[in-house]
């Protein structure tokens, strides 16, 4: 696929530079433009492959933002992508939609700018245009607290409603202990731009002499044409003869080198893999409307037969007849990875986690403002009876 990219807020444009790396460093060529916007200044300076001219601050007049951010509030991310939707628009007019299959956003739900100015952004791009657009969405853990719940979930509905397809992705789910958040976040974006890249990057080599099972744009475009939640598996495994030792050391021990004949039960187990690894957001991989399979490596390892009995495991296990699949031939690619892309999940439990941690917060917030209110009641009984003449 060819994609427009866009990233908001913070989260956001961190991933969409993850995505730029591994296109870069894999020879693909996914993101056809790229633009990030942001209300923080100090943020803006952050990535590393974004150009600088395509780097947008929004809110810098605004009485609350000033260049500083939104401070996670909603409201007020909406209201500075709305007062600077000119702004925003001139740059989307760059883009040569006609160059691009689809247009992808990406933003933390948890914060203020990405969940609140990720929607004002999404419902312009599809005023703008014709081609799909899909979010890219973080939900935020639950040790982040109630505040960042709350407003995930308000952003989740308004994201879902608006886009083709929300891919998401789930913070709590990818956190490992020994970390730092900033360390687990650089890992967390590396992986996600590996899986998102990995998968919409398939077809986007029209000419391909390999081209017999090859996925196209239209398959993939087709999958995610269900307006609902999406999660990703990933596996991905050694080609043996490399003997580049920075790469094998990347490998974890499980993924063993596979031979240069790679067979069917080999793509059939790495398909496997992919589902049954840690997928972008854990659902009930029965709950999918419709799946995609893309093998991504040297095509003399992706047999047909391979494909196709992976093709029927999937049917079986995720009980539904929707699949396709088909290869990425990438010639000189070090890894043999496997891509599955689960469309329409309905059973997804940290999406109900988060709306009931939401409504805990809801609840906590009004009881605070009732005994605030309460508060400020007797302060002015007590200054009245204080007033009060004596008789
Ligand atoms: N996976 C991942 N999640 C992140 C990262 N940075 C922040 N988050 C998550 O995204 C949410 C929003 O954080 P930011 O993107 O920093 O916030 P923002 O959208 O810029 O909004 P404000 O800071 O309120 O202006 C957080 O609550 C975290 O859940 C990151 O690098 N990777």
């Amino acid at each position: 696929m060819k994609l427009a990219t866009i990233g908001v807020g913070n989260a956001g444009s961190k991933i969409i530079d993850r995505m730029l790396e591994f296109e870069d460093k894999t020879g693909r060529s996914l993101c056809r433009h790229v633009l990030v916007i942001n209300s923080a200044r100090t943020d803006l300076a952050k990535p590393d492959y974004v150009p600088e001219d395509r780097r947008i601050l929004i809110g810098d007049t605004h009485k609350k933002a000033k260049g500083h951010g939104v401070g996670g509030d909603v409201e007020v991310g909406a209201e500075v992508a709305k007062h600077d939707i000119d702004e925003i628009r001139r740059a989307f007019d760059d883009v040569e939609i006609h160059e691009v299959d689809a247009i992808i956003v990406a933003a933390g739900l948890g914060g203020g700018t990405g969940s609140g100015a990720g929607p004002v952004v999404i419902e312009e791009l599809q005023k703008m245009y014709d081609e799909p657009v899909y979010g890219l969405g973080i939900l935020p853990g639950e040790y982040e607290g109630g505040r960042p719940a709350l407003n995930a979930a308000r952003s989740l509905q308004s994201f879902v409603q608006k886009v083709d397809n929300f891919i998401a992705f789930d913070n709590d789910a990818w956190r490992s202990r020994g970390q730092t958040i900033e360390e687990g976040y650089e890992q967390m974006n590396r992986e996600l731009a590996v899986r998102i890249v990995t998968l919409l990057a398939a077809g986007e080599i029209d000419e391909t002499d390999v081209a017999e099972n090859a996925m196209d744009s239209s398959d993939i475009m087709r999958t995610l044409d269900t307006d609902g939640v999406s999660s990703i598996g990933y596996a991905s495994t050694t080609i043996s003869g490399d003997t580049d030792e920075g790469l094998l050391n990347r490998f974890r021990e499980d993924e063993k080198p596979v031979g240069d004949a790679t067979d069917a039960a080999k793509i059939k187990g790495l398909v496997r893999r992919a589902v049954n690894s840690r997928l972008t957001i854990p659902c009930e991989v029965t709950s999918a409307d419709r799946a995609l399979i893309i093998l991504s490596g040297p095509s003399e390892l992706i047999s047909r037969k391979g494909i196709e009995s992976a093709r029927q495991w999937l049917e079986n296990e995720a009980d539904t007849v929707d699949i396709l699949a088909g290869d990425d031939p990438r010639p000189n690619a070090s890894e043999l990875s496997a891509v599955v892309l689960l469309s329409n999940v309905t059973e997804t439990p940290r999406v109900d986690e988060i709306q009931s941690q939401a409504v805990d917060a809801q609840d906590k917030i009004a009881e605070l403002e009732a005994a605030r209110e309460e508060e400020i009641n007797e302060l002015i009984t007590d200054e009245n009876d204080e007033l009060d003449p004596v008789v």
